[in-house]
């Protein structure tokens, strides 16, 4: 507090003054004070601090209008944290007050899990990246997807190689279908995880699984029981650093990159994978006999409402879900689902 220190009950005389940055030897009797600035250590025998605004003063003569009670506006060392205290726990989030709190208790280093780095490649050799698509060609859907979706699940895009391809950004490069490109293209990346899109699954012009061999990769999920996305694939390279397939269907390419892509990157920044909540689905939705669903809903008080347009190439459904319902395989009609929720593009 701006104001006087003050020892004992008043009126006071003003004996002392105190800047700011004082190592005080200063010592107050009975009805004596001092000026004092907020922060500054107040001097031996204070018994409270009177801010300006309760101060009357006249030359150095210092009264009150209000009481201040004794003890008020001081702070005590070791009132936040007495030492040998834990402070944070083991795997806490290092956000701005967090570095603030480290600050103020004096450290200078921090261990901890550096952010993942995430770079794409998005192969096809028919993608188009401006106006609409056409016979031979399709507009590149996933490409425009995939930095906020990296960035809002705690990565760090990793800046591609500059001025390549047509359409190529930030973490973001463009590849036609050629296993040469594709071999080099992930040879030259330099991220944690890096995406593959449109290579997944077992065409001609599909190069993933090809390239991973040439590179000796190892495959660790070869496809997931999941509709859409079960062509995806994760792999890691001799080095550690992980390669995750993405189907070329953009709803696939979505669901691939919220199950394998986010689980890798929560267990890469130390977190662990969230519990899914179930919650009902009024009126029911059909099961997979074999594969787990993932279907856009709405969500309302009567539970998770599948709205439709869910195709593995639609993304119509997706922009306008609060969530993903995770929908477990079965003989009939499921009345309730687990809820993929809580990340991008659903809250983040
Ligand atoms: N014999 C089989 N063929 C396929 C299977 C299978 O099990 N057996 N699975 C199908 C499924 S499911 C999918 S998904 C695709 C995945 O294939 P790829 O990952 O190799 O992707 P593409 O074949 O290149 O593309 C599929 C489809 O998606 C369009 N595409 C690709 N990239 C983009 C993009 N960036 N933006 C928008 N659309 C994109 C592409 O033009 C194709 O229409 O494999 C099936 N085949
Ligand atoms: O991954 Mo595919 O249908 O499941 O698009």
């Amino acid at each position: 507090m701006d104001g006087y220190a003050v020892c004992g009950p008043g009126p006071w005389q003003i004996t002392h003054h105190i800047p700011a940055t004082a190592t005080t030897t200063t010592q107050l009797t009975p009805g004596q004070a001092t000026t004092i600035v907020t922060g500054a250590t107040v001097p031996a025998g204070t018994t409270a601090v009177v801010p300006t605004e309760h101060a009357v003063r006249t030359a150095n003569h210092l009264t009150q209008t209000f009481r201040t009670p004794a003890r008020d506006h001081i702070r005590r060392a070791g009132e936040e944290c007495q030492a040998g205290d834990q402070l944070l726990p083991a795997g806490v989030i290092v956000g701005p007050a967090v570095l603030g709190l480290a600050a103020t208790v004096g450290l200078d280093r921090l261990t901890v899990i550096p952010q993942p780095t995430v770079a794409a490649l998005i192969t096809g050799d028919e993608l188009v990246h401006q106006g609409p698509s056409g016979p031979g060609h399709v507009r590149d859907a996933i490409g425009p997807m995939l930095p906020t979706l990296i960035t809002q699940s705690g990565a760090r895009l990793l800046q591609a190689a500059r001025g390549a391809a047509p359409g190529d950004s930030a973490g973001v490069r463009h590849l036609g279908d050629s296993l040469e490109e594709l071999v080099a293209g992930l040879r030259a990346s330099e991220a944690d995880l890096t995406l593959v899109s449109g290579s997944s699954a077992a065409g001609p012009a599909d190069h993933l699984r090809r390239a991973l061999a040439a590179l000796g990769a190892e495959l660790i999920v070869d496809g997931v029981a999941c509709r859409p996305g079960h062509p995806q694939a994760l792999a890691r390279m001799r080095d550690g650093r992980l390669i995750l397939g993405l189907p070329g269907n953009p709803f696939a390419a979505l669901v691939a990159f919220l199950t394998l892509g986010v689980a890798a990157l929560q267990r890469m920044r130390g977190l662990p994978l969230p519990e899914l909540p179930q919650i009902p689905i009024p009126g029911g939705v059909h099961c997979h006999p074999t594969n787990t669903r993932l279907l856009p809903v709405r969500l309302t008080p009567e539970g998770a409402v599948p709205i439709g347009h869910d195709g593995s190439a639609m993304l119509r459904g997706p922009a306008t879900a609060d969530a993903l319902a995770v929908v477990t395989p079965g003989p009939t009609k499921a009345i309730a689902a687990r809820l993929l929720t809580g990340m991008p593009p659903w809250g983040g």
